[in-house]
């Protein structure tokens, strides 16, 4: 098993009196793809949105209970959020780039936290288009925007966007669900080279896909985690009655 990454204690979050995600206490390991399932309104999102504190955006959204990362409980009020996305970076399920150009979807957050030279910028841009296996599609054009791009190529293009403030953490909501069955598989593929460098949480409905490209699975159901094993024991010998039923279409 790798090292721990990060983990959660008791992590509880409400929406008003609403309590939808349950005392959850999760480890995630380092350079592994954890995925999350289980049926609609399960608090999947809820629980990620939790790990990089995106939660806070929401209007009476409360959190209780902590999140460690690298020895801070990010969790603490006094934690400083813009730092804390650098380490742990989002991909949503729609692609959502800049209205910019290739290049400026990159260069953006590196300039942000204080990068300036051009041939900086320039290897950081081509380094985090090669990770994502876009460079080749687009080196000649980078200069036109992120807009023009394929569905599949901008959720890749957000995935660079990502990389290029080097994050220790990638969390990825239903990052696949928008895109065609080709853009699905390069993602997919994508996800298993990232993680030789990143730690990864991904939410998915596709359960062959959760099979496909995690090493762990966590079920959640109303808000609780029911099981949380190694991907290829979960999918073949699922130790909770409720994960087997729902594994094999019984409910969700
Ligand atoms: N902004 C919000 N305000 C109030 N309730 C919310 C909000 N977002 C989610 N919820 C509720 O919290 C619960 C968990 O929702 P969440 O979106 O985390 O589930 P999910 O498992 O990710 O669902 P899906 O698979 O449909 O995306 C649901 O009952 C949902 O209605």
């Amino acid at each position: 098993m790798n090292e721990q990454a990060f983990y959660t204690k008791d992590l509880s979050v409400y929406y008003g009196e609403k309590q939808a995600v349950k005392k959850i206490s999760m480890d995630f390991p380092d350079r592994q793809v954890v995925a999350l399932i289980g049926p609609s309104g399960c608090g999947k999102s809820t629980f990620l949105r939790s790990l990089n504190r995106m939660n806070d955006l929401i209007a009476g959204c409360r959190i209780e209970g902590e999140v460690w990362i690298g020895g801070q409980n990010i969790c603490d009020p006094a934690t400083d959020v813009v730092s804390l996305r650098q380490k742990i970076g989002m991909v949503w399920q729609r692609p959502n780039p800049f209205h910019k150009s290739i290049y400026e979807n990159i260069a953006f957050g590196p300039r942000y936290h204080g990068i300036r030279g051009r041939k900086e910028l320039d290897r950081i841009v081509e380094d985090c288009l090669r990770k994502t296996a876009l460079w080749d599609e687009v080196k000649d054009r980078l200069d036109q925007s992120g807009l023009a791009l394929s569905g599949g190529q901008q959720q890749r293009l957000c995935i660079a966007r990502s990389l290029a403030v080097k994050p220790r953490i990638l969390l990825m909501d239903e990052p696949a669900s928008a895109l065609d069955p080709v853009s699905t598989a390069k993602i997919e593929e994508l996800i298993g080279e990232l993680k030789k460098e990143y730690s990864i949480v991904i939410v998915t409905h596709n359960m062959q896909q959760a099979a496909r490209i995690s090493d762990r699975t966590a079920f959640f159901f109303l808000g609780d985690l029911v099981e949380y094993d190694d991907t290829q024991k979960m999918f073949t010998n699922p130790s909770r009655k409720s994960t087997d039923d729902y594994l094999s279409g019984r409910f969700g």
